[in-house]
């Protein structure tokens, strides 16, 4: 079994992990480790078994920071809720060395579980005060507690043998240590290009649309948290295993800031800048010991901190992509003067137009002069979900409402939407057709009312309830996922037909499934004229574009229900047919299609049934013809001039 993602099945454009350059690197690091102890010093084999110990929890530090977006300051009481409990089990319990490691790993994780359940259902920073606080919870405990030693700690528990050999110097300590650092790195680097760790940073990215292609975010995060914690419990394995004595330092403030500061030099996000990081701040930490003393006589561990800080705030200012952001940037330079050198020495035949200047042409809605491709019926169709019959009922509202103190967005709304056609839902801008939407989906909770889904109440739901069963929208306020290409968040769309998780994904056994959705996802943006900008930066593109990708990612879903809020806005007018004619095509396959559209021409000519809200309030639902000549309609959508709104309606009717 490999460690390393792979598959038969190649993927076209590199678009999932270059496992070439990972092989490189582990075995160049691999060859690094093996060779260190015969040459370096004994100072610097200290630092490096430190590094090795604290690359562990700076490595899953940096899963939940640059892949998670979850601030943590308390990695250090893991670290110590690991090393306490192997110590303890070590010399209390009289445990074996493996069994006992084991113990300290899953007491760290059990830790993490308790304090993630309830913080990881809140937003924003309420993590990061809840490890502050976990953090002075632990120091405090064993502290004061009898069972872990106070101030003087546990100790007197053996150093590790392999094969009865006591691994009892740097050099052997440091051999034994690297494998686990290394497998560790393989199992967060494959995390971070898996399906799961795609979706966290989609999470990262726009937690809404993410939940709104299916995916449970509050799980993900909590399992991620855990997963952290493991690395840092795991560190404090080695750590006890390497200092022989488990005090209340480890768990003090000041390791939580060196941990923290390892993930920010490295660089946030980059699993093999954790492992940078944690060498520099080994190196630091050594420097600052005694460079400290020596400018302020008698200064101690808290002035060190202040080193710490002053660094933090430097890099964070100067660099704020850490060491990775500096070597990409340098790689990149060398690569682009690399092949300035090729274009000076042999200048190319026909240079293919790259992906960035199609997606920065002027055209501001990024239309061709080409015909429409999704127009023809010969064109590819996206796959849809048909799991009732023409006709029945797909989605039930009754009573909807929503109140907001004294404002009424959507009063008492109720209608039905038959499977295989398209509802247009219009009104005037504030009638609460967004407010309607985000009800339905799940993206805010209604104050009364029910939502059914295939027969099933899932208002107040969280999104990936309904996104899980075939409910998928677009937004009207684009939530691109800005961190990955086009195609990457086209494969997003994908995430409710993928079955790999977490461990799936750290071992690397879920590239066949990858590559069958990454292929699913080309072949949507292909269908959609998307496919010549699928590498692009999906934040690059201009905004009608941007907007042809969500109803890529939405439709690569392969949805039975397709909320699109306000779709062709900011399209040009080739694009807008180019929809309307997959639309169409797509209704005819059998999808569902809510629509709410400020183009009533497009409405009234696609859509088999119209429903109008006016200040949260349905006047109208009905065939297009019998609203359009609805007296109420015309009042309250035109005007109050019964006259001049019938001379409009024409106007429409002659456009459409
Ligand atoms: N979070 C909120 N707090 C208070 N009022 C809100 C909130 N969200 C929406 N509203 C109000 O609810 C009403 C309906 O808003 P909504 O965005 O649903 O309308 P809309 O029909 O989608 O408008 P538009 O076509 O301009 O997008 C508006 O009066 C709006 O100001």
């Amino acid at each position: 079994m490999s460690l390393l993602n792979k598959s038969t099945v190649p993927s076209r454009t590199g678009f999932w992990p270059n496992n070439r350059n990972t092989i490189i690197g582990i075995v160049l690091l691999a060859v690094g480790i093996l060779a260190l102890p015969f040459v370096a010093s004994s100072s610097l084999m200290n630092i490096a078994v430190f590094t090795l110990i604290f690359a562990l929890p700076a490595i899953g530090l940096s899963l939940l920071m640059g892949l998670a977006g979850q601030v943590s300051l308390g990695q250090a009481s893991f670290f110590a809720i690991g090393a306490y409990t192997h110590a303890i089990l070590l010399s209390k319990f009289d445990m074996p060395g493996p069994v006992a490691a084991i113990g300290g790993v899953v007491a760290a994780m059990l830790a993490a579980l308790l304090v993630g359940l309830p913080m990881l259902r809140l937003r924003g920073h309420f993590l990061a005060l809840a490890t502050l606080g976990l953090g002075f919870i632990v120091m405090i405990a064993v502290r004061e507690w009898d069972f872990t030693g106070r101030t003087t700690g546990i100790y007197g528990f053996g150093r590790p043998e392999v094969f009865g050999i006591p691994i009892d110097n740097n050099g052997f300590f440091f051999w034994f240590v690297a494998p686990f650092v290394l497998i560790a790195l393989v199992l967060a680097l494959n995390l971070t290009r898996s399906r799961a760790g795609r979706a966290l940073s989609a999470v990262n990215d726009s937690e809404l649309a993410a939940e709104s292609l299916g995916v449970n975010t509050y799980i993900l995060r909590l399992k991620v948290f855990v997963l952290s914690a493991a690395f840092a419990g795991l560190g404090g394995v080695f750590y006890a295993y390497q200092v022989q004595i488990v005090s209340p330092q480890v768990a003090e403030f000041h390791v939580s800031v060196e941990i923290l500061l390892m993930v920010v030099i490295g660089g946030l996000g980059s699993v093999w800048g954790a492992v940078a990081g944690a060498f520099i701040v080994e190196l630091l930490s050594e420097g600052l010991r005694d460079l400290i003393p020596a400018l302020i006589p008698g200064a101690t561990g808290e002035v060190q901190l202040i080193g710490y800080g002053l660094v933090l705030v430097l890099v964070i200012i100067l660099l704020p992509g850490g060491l990775y952001q500096a070597v990409m940037s340098a790689w990149r330079a060398i690569r682009h003067r690399g092949s300035r050198v090729d274009a000076g020495a042999a200048p190319s035949p026909e240079p293919a137009p790259s992906a960035a200047a199609v997606s920065t042409a002027p055209d501001a809605g990024g239309a061709t002069d080409a015909a429409p491709a999704a127009s023809t019926p010969d064109t590819p169709l996206p796959a849809v979900s048909t799991p009732l019959a023409v006709g029945e009922p797909i989605l039930e509202v009754a009573g909807l409402t929503k109140r907001y103190g004294g404002v009424v967005a959507v009063d008492d709304v109720g209608f039905t939407v038959p499977a295989g056609k398209i509802m247009g839902l219009i009104g005037p801008n504030g009638a609460g057709k967004t407010t309607c939407f985000n009800m339905i989906s799940g993206a805010i909770a209604p104050t009364a009312g029910t939502v059914r889904f295939l027969g099933e109440e899932i208002q107040g739901r969280k999104p990936h309830v309904g996104a899980l069963k075939g409910l998928t929208r677009t937004f009207q306020n684009l939530q691109v996922f800005a961190s990955t290409d086009v195609v990457g968040n086209v494969y997003m769309g994908r995430y409710r037909k993928g079955r790999a998780g977490i461990v799936r994904g750290m071992l690397g056994l879920q590239g066949r499934e990858q590559y069958a959705h990454e292929e699913i996802a080309r072949e949507v943006l292909e269908a959609m004229r998307l496919g010549d900008v699928a590498g692009s930066g999906a934040s690059d593109l201009p905004f009608g574009r941007q907007r042809m990708m969500e109803v890529c990612r939405a439709l690569a879903s392969e949805p039975a229900l397709l909320l699109l809020d306000e779709p062709m806005a900011g399209l040009s007018g080739k694009e807008r047919d180019m929809l309307a004619a997959l639309l169409r095509r797509l209704r005819d396959a059998g999808l569902t299609i809510v629509l709410v559209e400020h183009d009533v021409a497009q409405v009234m000519s696609l859509a088999d049934t119209v429903a109008v809200l006016d200040d949260g309030v349905l006047i109208a639902h009905g065939d297009p013809e019998t609203v359009r000549n609805d007296p109420k309609v015309i009042v309250a959508y035109l005007g109050t001039d019964a006259e001049e709104a019938e001379a409009e309606l024409m106007e429409l009717e002659e456009q459409a």
